[in-house]
């Protein structure tokens, strides 16, 4: 092949491995058998080491970085990565329901989301390529943790549309992965993560992506930045499915409700199913759906007014309290 040739067959290659990857990590739906996949990376892993020229900054090939960084530099977030009030039981959902209606009255919705038990992340794209992530820091300051962001195989290196954007999301480690990663630790006589979300964030903060690239992470994507893009949509449930069509994984159990009864009937179902979910929630996310009735209720010093989680008790951790010998 000719350099032009060859060049179409690098482009024709990103795009093949572009599409199969989504249908692989995002919609759990194969497209093609894992051997094709890595023969279609081979032949691109090939030209780009002849050429490097051609190797384009979202190719699938650059997942995995090279260099051990020596750290992370510090990222200021273009809009605050905001935290949510918190409800403990029924008492506090009509609290919180009931100031919304004194606010803006009784017509609008909620959407209930999973609150995945995870690390908040920050996702910038420039004309639909994935230039920067970040935790979340302090709200405003996060630090770059680009590289290791970029081994999550559902983050897509390149969307379907070139739009300019900043997403929030939750990077996490799916219940398998972590119980085979703590078995695999203690063979080798390391100590063993405390629970899934400190997995993930031991894993995130490594300084080698290739470590990083182990661990089996995902990524749930749940809001748009600020009054970007999103706002020219009319609701955060518009925005999801927005995110849907850009080729993200958002949480598809998500539900628009009506009445805080029905939040309430969520709360319940996935209080009883939690169990049986491949990965750890720590809580249920309550927003008020509309942006309209969002932009009324306005933001306190440092959350929305708008939403709140509910927290799940914390597990019984049942101690059996040794005997002890009462000396009389
Ligand atoms: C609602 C929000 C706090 C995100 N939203 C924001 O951070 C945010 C930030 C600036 C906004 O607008 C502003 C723009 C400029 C200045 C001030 C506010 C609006 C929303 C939040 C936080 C944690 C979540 C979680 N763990 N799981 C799910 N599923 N959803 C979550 N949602």
């Amino acid at each position: 092949m000719d350099k032009v040739q060859l060049e179409e067959r690098v482009k024709e290659l990103n795009q093949l491995l572009h599409d199969t990857g989504y249908a692989y990590y995002v919609l759990d739906q194969p497209l093609v058998p894992d051997a094709v996949y890595d023969q279609y990376l081979q032949e691109l892993i090939a030209i780009e080491s002849e050429f490097p020229d051609l190797i384009y900054p979202d190719s699938p090939t650059q997942r995995v970085g090279g260099t051990i960084l020596q750290g992370f530099n510090k990222v200021a977030h273009t809009y605050p990565m905001l935290s949510l009030s918190n409800a403990f039981g029924r008492e506090d959902l009509d609290d919180f329901d009931r100031r919304i209606r004194a606010s803006i009255g009784d017509d609008f919705s909620y959407v209930c989301e999973l609150k995945i038990d995870g690390l908040a992340i920050s996702l910038t794209y420039e004309n639909g390529v994935f230039v920067r992530g970040a935790t979340r820091g302090d709200g405003r300051v996060g630090e770059d943790i680009t590289e290791n962001l970029k081994t999550i195989r559902s983050i897509p290196l390149r969307l379907k549309k070139p739009v300019t954007m900043e997403l929030r999301g939750e990077a996490y480690m799916p219940k398998k992965s972590f119980m085979a990663l703590n078995e695999s630790r203690v063979e080798q006589e390391e100590e063993k993560f405390a629970n899934p979300r400190n997995a993930a964030a031991g894993s995130l903060r490594q300084l080698d992506p290739k470590i990083a690239a182990s661990r089996n992470l995902a990524i749930f994507v749940y809001g748009i930045g600020g009054d970007g893009e999103a706002y020219q949509l009319d609701s955060h449930a518009e925005a999801l499915d927005y995110l849907d069509e850009l080729g993200f994984q958002t949480n598809k159990e998500r539900k628009t409700c009506h009445s805080i009864d029905e939040v309430q009937a969520y709360i319940e179902k996935w209080t009883t199913k939690r169990p049986d979910l491949p990965y750890e929630i720590d809580g249920i996310v309550i927003k008020v759906n509309r942006y309209v009735h969002q932009q009324e209720l306005g933001f306190t010093a440092k959350s929305p007014r708008w939403a709140t989680a509910y927290k799940f008790p914390a597990e019984e951790v049942v101690t059996t309290l040794l005997d002890i010998e009462l000396t009389v």
